[in-house]
């Protein structure tokens, strides 16, 4: 397909054929040399203020996965650093490698990460989003660098998957996993949450095997019903 991507033949050194600006005056991404940068002190600090009631949905767009927000208000938006004006968060997505020294777009004195995240946001100075992409201060983009097998996973607020509903059953029961001990009050909600098959293969493409051994894919990580014995299993709902 003439479509662009990111392979031999229709990656970044081909894309100057249907895109010239690819070797203009302005491209991302660079490559920051600590030493070459200088500190301004008239830089004010990012203000970022997201409502996550805006966001959409969330897509595999055939180059990344991106999650889109409303920006039909004032809702989601950036503020201050370095920019004018108020700037509308429009979608996030992430770059990554096949392998961890590689995935980010943006370097660091030649240090590539693993991943990096784009928060991509557009001045309201402008109609639309379609609008601002044409104009020299149009966009504002937050990009993050994602690295690390295991991170710290801080300020991750898990209320995020939870069911609007918390209707739920409750019984007396035990870890499911060894050393299965029976010390767990189980609180099981009747509502689900949606995944998509995007997010489903994802998880499926996680392996049980380390980096070095033999690749095994971890799924069917569940341990069978087990018999009830005589408990009573109470329900918060009618
Ligand atoms: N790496 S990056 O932040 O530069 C970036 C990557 C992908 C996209 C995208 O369109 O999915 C975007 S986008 O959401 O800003 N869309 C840019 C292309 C576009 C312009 C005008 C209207 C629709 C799409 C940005
Ligand atoms: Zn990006």
């Amino acid at each position: 397909s003439h479509g662009w991507g990111y392979a031999e033949h229709n990656g970044p050194e081909k894309w100057c054929d249907n895109f010239p600006i690819a070797n203009g005056p302005r491209q991302s991404p660079i490559d920051i040399q600590t030493s070459g940068s200088s500190y301004d002190e008239s830089l004010k600090a990012l203000k970022l203020q997201y409502d996550p009631s805006t966001s959409l949905d969330i897509l595999n767009n055939g180059h990344s996965f991106q999650v889109t927000f409303a920006d039909n208000d004032d809702s989601s938006t950036l503020t201050e650093g370095p920019i004018s004006g108020k700037y509308r968060l429009k979608q996030f997505h992430f770059h990554w490698g096949a392998s961890d020294d590689k995935g980010s777009e943006h370097t660091v004195d030649g240090k590539c990460y693993p991943a990096e995240l784009h928060l991509v946001h557009w001045n309201t100075e402008y109609p639309s989003f379609g609008e601002a992409a044409s104009k020299p201060d149009g966009l504002a983009v937050v990009g993050v660098f994602l690295e690390g097998k295991q991170t710290s996973f801080t300020n991750f607020d898990p209320t995020i998957l939870l069911p609007e509903s918390l209707d739920y059953w409750t019984y007396l029961g035990s870890l499911t996993t060894p050393p299965l001990l029976e010390s767990v009050t189980w609180i099981v909600c009747k509502q689900s949450i949606s995944v998509s098959s995007e997010q489903m293969k994802k998880f499926r493409s996680l392996l049980f095997t380390a980096e070095d051994e033999e690749a095994c894919c971890m799924v069917n990580n569940y341990r069978p019903p087990q018999p009830l014995k005589g408990r009573e299993v109470r329900a918060s709902f009618k």
